[in-house]
């Protein structure tokens, strides 16, 4: 079926001009307005391996590196190449994107020994989608560019099934030519994407996004926890949630299994209390207060203490448990 492309320009907040593009439907990256080049790959966890897997099954030719070797060979099977390092892949590739846990990884991917920035050359593209703050992204994009190669960070808001369906939903900036040239490629691992402006504002664009999303998770946690403590059936109270103004997919999706005490994980509960702290600097930044984000936190640090770290971001509900205990 034809891709059917929404496209639209609107004003940006100040002076940054804002794009917003949708794609209604899976598009080819070949085809006309496309990307015909070799595209990298490093960072294949939970987001990074269908993001990969999507492209090759695409068409596109792509290279993939992950620290761990053996995440690797799931996208060789699907007809991906293999380079030993970021610099390799870099290198052999005309466009490079990097999916990493956290800002630390980001840079020692980017800018470390072996990093792409050694493999980086004037017309290659470096497209950072992993969540780190603005000045980590901006980091990177110095080392970047420093080589002749262009930048563009490009993080995404949607979890685990909307990689695997090319559902993201990119909050990009940086060199917008970049961004045009693999516009079809985000088309391929996303439903629409946005162009923000400079260097920092898709970080910021993203932090924001996700400290409403970790206090809601918080909030929906205390409503589960009390009505059934005062004798409602936590199922109802999802289902009540799910037809009304506050209705959100993720209380539809999550909400089943935290009754259960289930948390399989799609978003790590590390990352979203790695990114509650990012988006508490951010604010500090502009000193504007954030409490309930800082409470948030809190529970998110706590549920790190109980061993969740890697479960769903949606096991800080034992940390509210967890008080309960003490408590008693
Ligand atoms: N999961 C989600 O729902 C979403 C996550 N994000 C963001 O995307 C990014 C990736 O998330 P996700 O895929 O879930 O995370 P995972 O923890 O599954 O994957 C993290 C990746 O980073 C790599 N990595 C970690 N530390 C290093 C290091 N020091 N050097 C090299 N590589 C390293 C890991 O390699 P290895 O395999 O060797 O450990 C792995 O490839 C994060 O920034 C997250 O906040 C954004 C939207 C949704
Ligand atoms: O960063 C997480 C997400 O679900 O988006």
């Amino acid at each position: 079926a034809p891709a059917l492309r929404l496209r639209g320009c609107g004003g940006g907040g100040r002076g940054a001009r804002l794009v917003f593009s949708c794609s209604a439907s899976s598009s080819s990256p070949s085809g006309e307005g496309g990307f015909s080049g070799k595209v990298g790959f490093l960072g294949l966890g939970i987001m990074g391996a269908p993001m990969a897997s999507n492209l090759i099954k695409a068409g596109c030719d792509v290279t993939v590196w992950n620290r761990t070797r053996s995440k690797c060979d799931p996208l060789l099977s699907l007809g991906a190449n293999y380079e030993p390092s970021p610099a390799d892949v870099a290198s052999s590739c005309d466009v490079t994107f990097a999916m990493l846990a956290d800002p630390e990884s980001a840079v020692e991917v980017a800018c470390g020994a072996n990093g792409a920035a050694e493999g980086m050359a004037p017309g290659k593209g470096y497209v950072d989608v992993s969540t780190v703050d603005a000045a980590t992204s901006k980091l990177i994009g110095k080392h970047i560019t420093s080589t002749g190669a262009s930048f563009l960070e490009a993080p995404v808001s949607g979890s685990k099934k909307p990689a695997e369906d090319g559902l993201l939903i990119f909050l990009t900036a940086g060199d917008e030519s970049l961004y045009n040239r693999v516009a079809s490629l985000l088309d391929v691992m996303g439903k629409s994407r946005f162009f923000l402006g400079d260097v920092g504002k898709g970080a910021d664009m993203k932090l924001v996004v996700n400290m409403v999303m970790g206090s809601m998770m918080v909030s929906f946690s205390e409503g589960l926890l009390l009505s059934e403590k005062v004798g409602l059936d936590p199922n109802t109270l999802v289902e009540v949630i799910s037809q009304g103004a506050i209705s959100a997919p993720m209380f539809s999706l999550k909400g089943p299994s935290m009754v259960k005490a289930a948390y399989p994980t799609a978003f790590p509960l590390k990352h979203q209390q790695k990114d509650l702290r990012l988006a508490l600097s951010l604010a500090e930044s502009v000193s504007q207060s954030i409490p309930t984000v800082a409470a948030a936190n809190e529970l998110y640090k706590v549920a790190k203490s109980l061993g969740l770290a890697d479960q769903d971001f949606s096991a800080v509900i034992e940390a509210l448990k967890a008080k309960e205990e003490q408590n008693k």
